[in-house]
């Protein structure tokens, strides 16, 4: 079951405490039942009386501590889980390759981990008591065959007959969930259209009036779904209660007449039988939870499962390279895969040599492969064949993790983090500095490690990110297409001021660019045509630094 098959880690850990703990809770609270039952023989004995009494309060006692404490030690066994879970989740996301990220569902991603473990959470208390609940009908049914063997049968019975209509209805709740399940799912990636999307939602109405639309009719089909399992709830609980009153019916009518006992244990049955129903309705009421539980459990194991299988690249730390002086990238070939597994888009192979220092230009068309060599060149994707080397040596699995950290980078679709996550000490000079360059410090400045304003124009966050990735003091900086969003006076500052400025500190830069008026400012200019690397110019070597070869 995949509920137990999550929680089974921790709770199998605590196994005897928690099955002594629900044992006491069950037994304690049958031994208020047992009390009442005798005390009722002894009414007119205030003595004996009085000595049920303590009984009776000290098997309440019992049942508050032990409830607690079981309560307790489930619900933060069941709260690490969900936060293993959760930063296993996140960690594993972390650890897929890049290529294979991408093909992970957002929405499902975040159903995940919010929505699905949550449900797990809350599910927990009621099956607690459900759990006590099942072993306080345990104890007691043995305390029924006790005071009546035929109360007892006939309890069992009907109860089978009871579980069994359930059971039955169970299924069909399952099926009915797992239908609704992928329609919130659906619900979630039409909001998350809407939200992407909402420049181009208002700007037309048509296209907003159908995704409207669209999302409606998934509402109300789901609304209509949700209504029909709460139905079946319904049903499934209507059906037990009335065996529960139909078994009651039986203890006062039909016990008298085939068993032959006093009309004292007909009543003592019939207590039993009314002390009961508390406890099995819990059960009942919680197959909801459980069977919603159950459903998000099974998702939650689904996700991880798919997660695992995906190319994982959990690389070992080794030690950092203090710096380079030759960057080569020798023979390297990379074909992009299409989920269905087929071949796409091939690049390379690609031969370059960029010495420290040098800056570096490449252009090309749309399509033509330059995001993907420059992922190749930083090692975000491994090479089918060939080599990067660095100063000779090869950069693979052992040391990758220390080769990515030469660079920092400003891309395309560049994330802008608030927060400087990964940031040595910043030197605050060189931070005012970069402020003033890029004429920043009106809109934003850098406060315990944080920017202190993002909501900013397109423009104007691309210049904040390259203040972040400078002061990163990184010996390797990759800009794609950064000039793109800034009007013509940053555009010269970026190729007048800030590539000199990175010259004359003697770190490499390679950009992408579309901007002819500034090639002069390159030392090597590179040029992508579909797949293909070739040399445009090369103006620190007489010789091409790379050739293209296919
Ligand atoms: N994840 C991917 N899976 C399959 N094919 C891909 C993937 N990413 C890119 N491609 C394909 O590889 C080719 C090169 O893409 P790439 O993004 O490297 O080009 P680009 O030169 O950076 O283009 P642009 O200037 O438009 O950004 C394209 O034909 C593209 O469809």
């Amino acid at each position: 079951m995949p509920l137990f098959q999550l929680l089974r880690h921790h709770m199998m850990e605590n196994r005897r405490g928690l099955a002594l703990l629900a044992l006491l809770a069950g037994l304690s609270n049958t031994l208020v039942l047992a009390t009442i039952n005798a005390a009722t023989e002894v009414v007119g004995d205030r003595e004996e009386l009085l000595r049920f009494a303590v009984l009776f309060g000290i098997a309440i006692l019992v049942f508050v501590i032990v409830q607690h404490r079981l309560m307790y030690l489930v619900s933060s066994n069941v709260e690490r889980t969900i936060r293993e879970y959760r930063t296993g989740l996140f960690e594993t996301i972390r650890g897929v390759g890049l290529a294979q990220v991408e093909s992970v569902s957002r929405s499902e991603l975040f159903a995940c981990i919010s929505r699905e473990l949550r449900i797990v959470g809350n599910s927990v208390p009621p099956l607690v008591v459900a759990m006590q609940a099942v072993v306080l009908v345990f104890c007691s049914l043995i305390y029924m065959a006790w005071l009546s063997m035929t109360a007892f049968l006939l309890w069992v019975s009907c109860t089978v007959v009871g579980m069994m209509i359930h059971f039955a209805c169970a299924k069909t709740i399952q099926l009915q969930l797992a239908e609704a399940y992928v329609k919130e799912n659906e619900l979630v990636t039409h909001v998350n259209d809407l939200i992407d999307g909402i420049k181009e939602v208002k700007m037309s109405q048509a296209r907003g009036a159908e995704l409207a639309e669209a999302f409606g009719s998934l509402a109300h089909g789901l609304s209509g779904h949700r209504v029909t399992i709460m139905m079946l709830y319904s049903r499934a609980f209507v059906l037990s209660q009335v065996t529960f009153f139909l078994l009651t019916g039986l203890m006062v009518f039909i016990v008298p007449v085939l068993s032959p006992t006093f009309i004292k244990v007909v009543v003592m049955t019939t207590t039993s039988s009314l002390f009961l129903i508390g406890p099995v309705s819990s059960i009942i009421s919680a197959l909801p939870n459980f069977a919603n539980a159950n459903a998000s459990a099974k998702s939650i194991l689904s996700l991880k499962t798919r997660l695992l299988a995906l190319e994982s690249e959990r690389f070992p730390q080794s030690a950092p390279f203090g710096g380079f002086e030759t960057l080569r990238l020798d023979h390297l070939f990379y074909q992009h895969r299409h989920a269905s597994g087929e071949g796409g888009f091939v690049v390379g192979p690609i031969n370059l040599t960029v010495q420290r220092g040098q800056v570096v230009f490449l252009t090309g068309g749309n399509g033509s492969g330059k995001t993907t060599m420059i992922r190749l060149l930083t090692g975000l994707y491994r090479p089918d064949r060939g080599a990067v080397r660095l100063d000779g040596g090869v950069i693979d699995a052992s040391n990758l993790l220390a080769y990515r950290d030469l660079f920092a980078t400003v891309f395309a679709d560049n994330h802008l983090f608030k927060e400087l996550y990964g940031m040595g000490p910043i030197d605050q000079d060189y931070a005012d500095r970069l402020f003033d360059i890029l004429e920043m410090g009106h809109k934003s400045r850098i406060e315990d490690r944080r920017f202190t304003n993002v909501n900013l124009s397109g423009g104007q966050r691309k210049r904040l990110a390259l203040i972040a990735a400078l002061l990163e003091r990184k010996p390797i900086y990759v800009f794609d297409e950064w000039a793109a969003d800034q009007d013509p006076y940053f555009r010269e500052k970026f190729y007048r001021t800030i590539l000199p400025m990175l010259r004359a500190e003697g770190v490499t830069v390679i950009a992408i660019t579309h901007d002819d008026k500034y090639f002069d400012t390159a030392d090597i200019h590179l040029h992508m045509e579909d797949g293909r690397l070739q040399i445009v110019r090369d103006a620190a070597m007489p010789m091409p630094a790379l050739d293209s070869v296919r």
